[in-house]
């Protein structure tokens, strides 16, 4: 049968609510080589968050700006600057002017149907649809439910902070002029990103306030460091262990006052939110089958809802990951144990298990990398591991890349094999995948020797990183 947009049927062999990455993918692995049908019910935008209101569209504002900081560090190069109406138009022509005509060509096209409005489980193997009329369908699943609703912006319980209408990562991602003033609640990856973005794009006052100590609380701490001493060096104020207390705009669109747990103010033309996110699990139905209608949905590694066996999570809402390359691991993972599920066949081997090794590029000015386990986390996890640190501005490499290079990188090792990489510097986001491939392939150390990498380059401080390694257990 071919597939269509709001077809008028009621059962499929599979049914996703949310067509991010991770949803249109589950999708299209359980559909193309075992015969069973899907639709895909969305009530927002086929693409999800990532195509329309986050990754491409921080990205495609990140770039230019990386592009133009590394022709003003490198001398001989002169007259690079932002024009900042032909980044949002190019910005624009990422989200394609906020229309998924061709994601659901991509999903008709795959055989995948596809249903417009807000999904809800409402009892075993069934979905509730609710289009944007108010007008009510009932669909069924012959094998399973997939649910990839993903996440929205959290806004802490600040006192104004709601009423003072603030920005979130969309707002941000998605702006039509810049601010002068900003203030950044978070100092994770959305507010590190988004400060370099603002920075960029023109924001002369930013201030980020981050409650933890450092900002990427989550990754090695140098990367945080280095980060923030670039921030300074733009005149960015990162205010680290600090709270916000209360907010308030006098008048729509006027400027925000926003008052710090010292008692000190900080007054703003705009405030961005940038704290977490919430899963969007609760008006989901979940509890028409017996789950808390709240949280991120626990999964276990057949990304399957414990005790509920037609019943599968990818994606932010399992809160495992959230990251769409994460996500999209996770579609492929489930779409495959479910056409095995189907088909009777067993779940042997190692593609039917969410066994992934995590990977993460933040696009900030320098970049930060990661793959696997900080040293942190490794020692969390009752890893007794050794670590190599390596100053990456120190490579012939990175010499020609840029002037003013600053970076560093570090693995973390556990035995004779890689369980974590962290590289900080201009040019490292393609390094990534190969401590990836090291660590999910468990290459020897021994072995890491003999990948010879190409001079001059950034992948020379893989041979670095081994030789100071070397030098630690020689005592030198
Ligand atoms: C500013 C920003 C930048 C980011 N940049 C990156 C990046 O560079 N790289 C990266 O890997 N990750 C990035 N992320 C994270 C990435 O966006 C998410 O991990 C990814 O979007 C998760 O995909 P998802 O499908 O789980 O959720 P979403 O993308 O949120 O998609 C969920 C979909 O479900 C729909 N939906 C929800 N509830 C229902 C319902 N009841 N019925 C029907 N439809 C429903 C929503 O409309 C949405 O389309 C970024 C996040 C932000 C905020
Ligand atoms: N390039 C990328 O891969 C990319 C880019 C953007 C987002 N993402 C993903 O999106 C997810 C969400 O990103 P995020 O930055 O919103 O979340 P996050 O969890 O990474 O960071 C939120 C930060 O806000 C701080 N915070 C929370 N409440 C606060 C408060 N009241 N006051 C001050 N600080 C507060 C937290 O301590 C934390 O450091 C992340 O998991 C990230 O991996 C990925």
């Amino acid at each position: 049968m071919n597939a269509a947009l709001n077809p008028d049927r009621s059962e499929w062999d599979v049914i996703v609510i949310g067509g991010g990455p991770p949803g249109e993918v589950a999708a299209q692995y359980a559909t193309q080589f075992s015969g069973l049908d899907a639709v895909i019910v969305e009530r927002e935008l086929l693409g999800g968050e990532c195509s329309f209101w986050a990754c491409m569209p921080s990205k495609g504002l990140l770039r230019p700006i990386e592009l133009v900081s590394n022709a003003r560090n490198l001398r001989g190069v002169t007259g690079a600057s932002i024009d900042v109406a032909g980044v949002l138009a190019r910005r624009d022509e990422i989200v394609k002017h906020h229309d998924d005509g061709s994601q659901v060509n991509w999903a008709v096209g795959a055989g995948i149907d596809v249903i417009r409005g807000h999904g809800r489980l409402a009892g075993e193997k069934t979905v509730t649809v609710t289009g944007a009329d108010g007008s009510t369908r009932t669909l069924t699943a012959r094998h399973a439910v997939v649910l990839a609703a993903g996440t929205r912006a959290n806004i802490p319980p600040i006192e104004g902070l709601r009423d003072a209408a603030p920005w979130t990562s969309r707002d941000a991602t998605n702006l039509q002029s810049v601010p002068r003033r900003v203030v950044v609640v978070g100092g994770g990856v959305v507010a590190c990103e988004a400060a370099t973005w603002l920075h960029g794009l023109g924001t002369e006052e930013l201030t980020l306030i981050e409650g933890g100590p450092r900002l990427l609380g989550r990754t090695e701490p140098f990367a945080g460091e280095i980060l923030a001493e670039r921030f300074a060096a733009a005149g960015i104020t990162v205010r680290t262990g600090t709270k916000v207390t209360a907010v308030s705009r006098g008048t729509a669109g006027g400027e925000v006052t926003v008052t710090l747990d010292d008692g000190s103010v900080v007054v703003a033309d705009e405030i961005l939110v940038a704290a977490g996110r919430t899963p969007n699990s609760d008006d989901l139905g979940l509890d028409s089958v017996g789950l808390a209608p709240h949280g991120y949905v626990t999964v276990d590694d057949r990304l399957t809802v414990p005790g509920v066996d037609w019943l599968y999570v990818v994606g932010d809402l399992n809160g495992r990951a959230l990251l769409t390359h994460m996500g999209k691991y996770q579609g492929r993972v489930v779409g495959e144990v479910i056409a095995s599920r189907a088909a009777g066949t067993p779940l042997d081997g190692y593609r039917y298990r969410d066994r992934a090794t995590v990977p993460q590029v933040t696009f900030t000015d320098p970049e930060i990398g990661s793959a696997g386990l900080t040293e942190a986390q490794a020692r969390d996890a009752g890893l007794d591991v050794e670590t190599a640190e390596y100053d990456l501005a120190a490579l012939a490499g990175t010499y020609l890349l840029r002037d003013d290079y600053v970076g560093r990188a570090k693995l973390v090792i556990d035995g004779d094999t890689l369980v974590g990489a962290t590289f900080v510097g201009t040019g490292i986001a393609e390094l990534v995948h190969s401590a990836t491939v090291a660590i999910v392939g468990k290459v020897p150390i021994a072995d890491l020797w003999h990948a010879v990498p190409s001079y001059p380059t950034v992948s020379e401080v893989w041979l670095r990183l081994l030789e100071t390694l070397e030098q630690q257990r020689r005592g030198k």
